[in-house]
């Protein structure tokens, strides 16, 4: 099927022990497009795209990739999709770059071993063998492996885990290419900035399930807060009042109409202020925490971020 989605799965259940992991979890991953699934730690994440890569069976539901079975149709699969495991899935006994040269000898037409080696910055440990990489090194030897077949799909939990900044940007520069070339990517994260910087789509997980998806810049503009809208979070003691402040802050100099701004104490003792924030917000909100006798801990000033979709919709942060 060459015009199918790069992966579908349809109300996908896998329990464990009596337990749904993942709970009628149904997502699309488009060709090359890159698809997130953001979540924070034991949200089903890994197990989810586990059952896309056939090492596990879901209890309910419907996995396709590439049009196919990731079970029954694992042998026409397995040249055509990349996995990259969380934790790295390599066999420890051999040097790093004799595993990529054998990985890539069992592809018809594999990348060019030496531009891989390159590029994600192999050659310092390519004669060291893998048991001996750290933690970031064996994730970019992963990653190479996954890559060098040249696969239609490729799968990536937690990509950049571990990794220095630099790796980091190695790879989502790499991540970027395969999409321009039509690779369907999916990717595991609990990193917010790898979602909004790489994804052209987000599913955002918790508890198995799908509190939320969409084109990332949809998902970061929807909600109560407008294109040019900041939030201003704040930590002081809990229950303070919150709709108080909202009054205070409609009120302020540069007052806006009501419904333009939300104040939530999104879990004990955390704030957000989202709306048109200038400096003359910030002077009214200190204020106002004075005289409440409320010192504030920390107090800061961002864009909206998946970061802020988790905490509206769970009341918790994602890490
Ligand atoms: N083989 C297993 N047997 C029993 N429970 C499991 C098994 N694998 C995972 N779990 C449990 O399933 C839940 C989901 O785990 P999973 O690894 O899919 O989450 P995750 O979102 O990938 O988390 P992380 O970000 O920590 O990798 C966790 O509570 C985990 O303990």
């Amino acid at each position: 099927m060459p015009d199918s989605p790069a992966v579908v799965l349809q109300d996908v259940v896998k329990r464990y022990d009596g337990r749904a992991v993942v709970d009628h979890l149904s997502l699309t991953a488009s060709r090359g497009a890159v698809t997130a699934v953001l979540g924070p730690n034991g949200a089903g994440k890994t197990t989810t795209i586990e059952c896309c890569e056939g090492l596990r069976a879901p209890d309910e539901g419907r996995v396709e990739v590439l049009g196919l079975d990731p079970l029954l149709n694992a042998r026409e699969l397995r040249p055509r999709v990349g996995v990259m495991l969380q934790d790295g899935g390599l066999p420890t006994g051999v040097r790093a770059l004799e595993m990529l040269h054998h990985v890539a000898s069992m592809y018809a037409n594999p990348r060019d071993v030496a531009e891989i080696t390159e590029r994600l910055g192999l050659a310092s440990f390519a004669r060291t063998t893998v048991r001996r990489l750290s933690g970031g090194q064996r994730q970019r030897l992963a990653l190479a492996a996954a890559i060098v077949g040249r696969p239609e799909v490729v799968f990536l939990d937690e990509p950049s885990a571990g990794m220095d900044p630099q790796s980091r940007h190695a790879v989502w520069e790499l991540v970027r290419e395969l999409r321009a070339d039509g690779v369907g990517i999916v990717l595991t994260t609990h990193l917010m900035d790898e979602a909004e910087d790489l994804a052209d789509h987000v599913y955002i997980v918790d508890h198995g399930q799908v509190i939320a998806s969409g084109a990332t810049a949809d998902l970061l503009h929807a909600g109560p807060s407008a294109d040019g809208d900041r939030t201003l979070r704040l930590e002081a003691r809990e229950g303070l009042d919150v709709d108080a402040l909202r009054g205070r802050v409609e009120s302020g100099p540069t007052a806006s109409p009501a419904s333009a701004w939300t104040v939530t104490e999104t879990q004990p003792g955390s704030y957000s202020v989202t709306g048109p924030v200038d400096p003359s917000t910030v002077a009214v909100v200190t204020a106002w925490l004075a005289e409440q006798s409320a010192l504030a801990s920390r107090l800061t000033i961002g864009r909206r971020t998946l970061e802020d979709v988790f905490l509206d919709l769970t009341g918790r942060e994602l890490r």
